[in-house]
């Protein structure tokens, strides 16, 4: 099978500074792949290389010709000023059918919003109606940069269980940013410990445990960690598989 994309020995400067050094990593289609790290590790800085929007330092990364991307941000600011309703959002810039909207809205767990105000959604709603507009390109590979930001556990364990169920529904794949292992580690296939350059990767349970993650992030969420495994088993054992 081709990668979706391929960063082979990838280096990115900024304002001269070395911010990526010696990053090799390829997404499969259809695969979940999480990176965490530190602030300041060079998270949002890979995902913007791969979408393009900085430039290799050095090595290389090729992207598979006409790869659908659909990309989540952070975080957007409403200005409560403004009436724009879900519907209306979701066709701005590019003008969508109904009938579009309606099903990435119903992907994303939305459909009951539509008609609402963006500014009086909660900040889960938000998220999901800006994962249903990330929707709206077909991505063959959907990427979420802390797209959980500001939501609380329940909240952030919701949407990427939903994640999930949409790589299982439409094939994407996903390549995200996450501070919340304990929460991502059960949609996820594979973690990617970035400070710069990948300090250890592999399956989430794996890294979670690797000298070099519990170095940067203490092992005190093994707690959680145990604790979220164990409900996981519990709550959705027909579908995913488990961590052991
Ligand atoms: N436009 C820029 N110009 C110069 N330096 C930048 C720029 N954007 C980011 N940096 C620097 O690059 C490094 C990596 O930043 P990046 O935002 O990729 O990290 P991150 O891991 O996503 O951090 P966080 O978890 O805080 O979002 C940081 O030291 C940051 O200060």
């Amino acid at each position: 099978m081709t990668p979706l994309f391929k960063a082979e020995a990838l280096s990115v400067k900024l304002d001269g500074q070395t911010v990526l050094a010696q990053v090799t990593l390829a997404i499969m289609p259809g695969e979940i792949v999480t990176i965490v790290g530190p602030n300041g590790s060079g998270k949002s800085t890979l995902l913007r290389a791969i979408i393009g929007a900085v430039p290799p330092a050095g090595g290389t990364l090729t992207v598979r010709p006409g790869l659908r991307i659909g990309y989540v941000p952070q975080k957007l600011h409403v200005d409560s000023t403004l009436p724009v309703t879900v519907l209306r959002f979701l066709s701005l810039p590019k003008r969508v059918s109904r009938s579009e909207a309606a099903h990435v809205l119903e992907l994303a767990g939305a459909q009951n919003i539509a008609s609402k105000q963006l500014s009086e959604l909660s900040g889960g709603q938000l998220q999901r109606v800006l994962l249903a507009r990330a929707l709206l390109a077909k991505p063959e590979l959907l990427i979420l940069d802390e797209a959980t930001q500001g939501l609380d556990q329940p909240g952030s364990a919701a949407f990427y269980q939903l994640v999930g169920d949409i790589r299982d529904d439409i094939g994407c794949a996903v390549l995200m940013v996450s501070h919340e292992l304990h929460v991502v580690m059960a949609s996820s296939d594979r973690v990617i410990c970035l400070n710069g350059h990948i300090c250890c990767e592999g399956h989430p349970a794996h890294v979670a445990s690797a000298p070099e993650y519990r170095a940067l992030f203490g092992s005190g969420t093994g707690g959680a960690l145990a604790l979220y495994r164990h409900d996981h088993d519990h709550e959705h054992s027909h579908k995913h598989e488990h961590v052991e």
